[in-house]
């Protein structure tokens, strides 16, 4: 596992006992392959210091929730990982190969997927054709074998028997789950191409309490599917970050300010985490207005 106790840029992190910092190494089988590192990466827009030198290791088949307030760079540094993004300063290993420019530049050794906070969906096509849509344009599947596909997904984004409404006959938190069954269909004739690394930009902000459950339930599963993958989770909603993350890392003013066990969240004094999870106005974390 990656050793915790050695990243100097986590000053909260003496708050953490010492038992807590870091998981048995190898815990969930997947070997202690280090799949992700980002080492030093700063990041401005107009001179707002989003990043500022952010060190962070992930390991293959690790589960990691990126949280902290508003604005303070969360989907940013998905979007750099993503390949999406250059950050102004520092380094991407990706399965320890040093990514050069943004992924259309060079392909990554594994793949990444990132599932977007608000993915749009085509008003004019039914939820089958939307979900289908990349098996419809890039394979060669025969369109009975798509629709079963699709059918199957919806199944499990809780959204069973949709497939011929539209959009606009929707309601938002539906909607939310249709992007979500789009982005995570695969062509069966390419098992290779599901992502190693899953990126989620806040997939359950916006549904009722069930809902989120049938998604969190659904990113473990894609997980334990796809073998040993991992991802990176943004989220704000407390039962996301309980059930879906073995470790969490708070971003507050470009920093890491604290990570530890999903666990430890409860039992840190780190200030910054204390506030957040009690939502207290008052604290270490001043609202801008
Ligand atoms: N392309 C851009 N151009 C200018 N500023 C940007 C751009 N992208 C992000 N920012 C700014 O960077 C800061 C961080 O944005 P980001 O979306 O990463 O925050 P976040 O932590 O994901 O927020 P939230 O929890 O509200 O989704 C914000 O102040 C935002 O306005």
């Amino acid at each position: 596992m990656a050793d915790l106790h050695n990243s100097s840029t986590i000053p909260g992190q003496s708050g953490i006992p010492s038992s807590a910092r870091t998981a048995p190494p190898d815990a969930d089988g997947c070997g202690d392959e280090v799949l992700l590192e980002l080492k030093g990466i700063s990041k401005q827009f107009d001179g707002n210091q989003v990043l500022d030198n952010v060190d962070l290791t992930l390991n293959r088949g690790e589960a990691v929730a990126i949280i902290g307030p508003s604005g303070t760079g969360k989907s940013t540094i998905l979007r750099i990982i993503a390949g999406l993004l250059s950050p102004d300063e520092g380094e991407i290993y990706v399965q320890g190969n040093r990514r050069e420019g943004l992924i259309e530049d060079s392909p990554d050794p594994v793949g990444i997927g990132m599932v977007f906070q608000q993915a749009a969906l085509f008003d004019s096509l039914s939820v089958e054709e939307n979900v289908g849509f990349l098996l419809y344009q890039h394979s060669r599947l025969p369109a009975r074998q798509i629709r079963q596909i699709v059918e199957d997904v919806l199944d499990m984004v809780g959204l069973p028997g949709t497939g011929s409404r539209y959009p606009a006959e929707l309601s938002g938190g539906m909607r939310k789950r249709v992007s979500f069954a789009r982005a995570i269909v695969s062509n069966p004739e390419n098992p290779q191409d599901r992502p190693a690394l899953l990126l989620y930009d806040e997939p359950t902000a916006g549904l009722d309490p069930i809902a989120s459950t049938v998604i969190e339930d659904l990113i473990r599963a894609i997980q334990r599917n796809n073998g040993c993958s991992s991802y990176l989770i943004v989220t704000h909603q407390d039962s996301t970050i309980r059930r879906t993350a073995d470790r969490v890392i708070f971003l507050h003013r470009g920093k890491i300010q604290w990570q530890g066990p999903v666990t430890a969240v409860d039992e840190t004094d780190n200030p910054f985490v204390r506030q957040f999870f009690s939502g207290r106005v008052e604290g270490p974390i001043q609202m801008v207005h």
